[in-house]
């Protein structure tokens, strides 16, 4: 069996110190295998980012253990983590394209530390950019695109270099539905294709289908769950 991209094994975190310290997360065990796409649903405030985040090593793991791409996170020195995020497509919900750089040249940057030529490059993120639907504004500058344009250069962006695993957080928030349902399914086709692991958050119940699994977090602990006793899906009326 080939081994997961996620192993998370009990796993707690705590924000604040001395009286001020709250544990968020309470022994989150979980796996995420490749070719996998994963939701996690779960209330506001309930940990789903700060789960992402240690996730995605942009936050150390204080207790269990967390391994990520074959990495164990906990104790890490900061090279290996710095080397584990280039295999790490992100999608966050502050987009943080830079504004002085086109659409197809924000992408791009995501090839940087990939040993493509520059010609390879422009190919590789104008082909993203098609596929999120923006082919007509490849050199539009952030400040000429919608809140939604913005989020789909900055999925171009995560995925353009076939990352292993793709964390996202909320990423059709600022889209429409149709957007929003061509971006996940790019997702999912990269993650069916080319074996990576996907796990996102959202609030959006018109995209729960695209998951092979989905998870909840609720007060700092995490549960499985049907698509079909989705606590969203009720909420909406449409379980079953
Ligand atoms: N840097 C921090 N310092 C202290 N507390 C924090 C910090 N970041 C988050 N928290 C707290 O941790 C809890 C979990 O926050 P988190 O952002 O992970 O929730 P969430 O499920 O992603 O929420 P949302 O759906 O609103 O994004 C919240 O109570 C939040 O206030």
């Amino acid at each position: 069996m080939t081994d997961p991209i996620i192993t998370i094994d009990h796993v707690n975190h705590y924000f604040g110190k001395g009286k001020l310290r709250k544990q968020i997360l309470f022994e989150v065990t979980a796996e995420v295998a490749p070719g996998e796409v994963v939701i996690m649903t779960g209330p506001s405030g309930s940990g789903k980012t700060t789960l992402l985040t240690l996730i995605g090593a942009l936050r150390s793991t204080q207790e269990g253990s967390m391994r990520v791409l074959g990495e164990e996170l906990l104790k890490a020195p900061s090279r290996d983590l710095v080397e584990l995020r280039r295999n790490i497509g992100y999608i966050f919900q502050a987009h943080n394209l830079l504004g002085s750089l086109t659409a197809k040249q924000n992408v791009m940057m995501a090839l940087e530390v990939h040993p493509f030529n520059k010609h390879e490059q422009q190919d590789m993120a104008e082909a993203m950019l098609t596929a999120v639907g923006l082919s007509d504004h490849i050199n539009y500058y952030p400040d000429e695109m919608s809140g939604g344009q913005k989020q789909r250069v900055a999925i171009a962006r995560a995925l353009v270099s076939n990352p292993k695993l793709v964390l996202a957080d909320e990423p059709t928030a600022a889209l429409d539905k149709k957007s929003g349902r061509d971006v996940v399914e790019i997702m999912r086709r990269l993650a069916k294709e080319k074996g990576s692991a996907v796990l996102l958050v959202t609030h959006d119940n018109r995209i729960l289908d695209v998951a092979d699994r989905l998870i909840n977090m609720e007060d700092g602990r995490l549960t499985s769950y049907q698509i079909d006793q989705s606590p969203l899906a009720q909420e909406a009326g449409i379980a079953g």
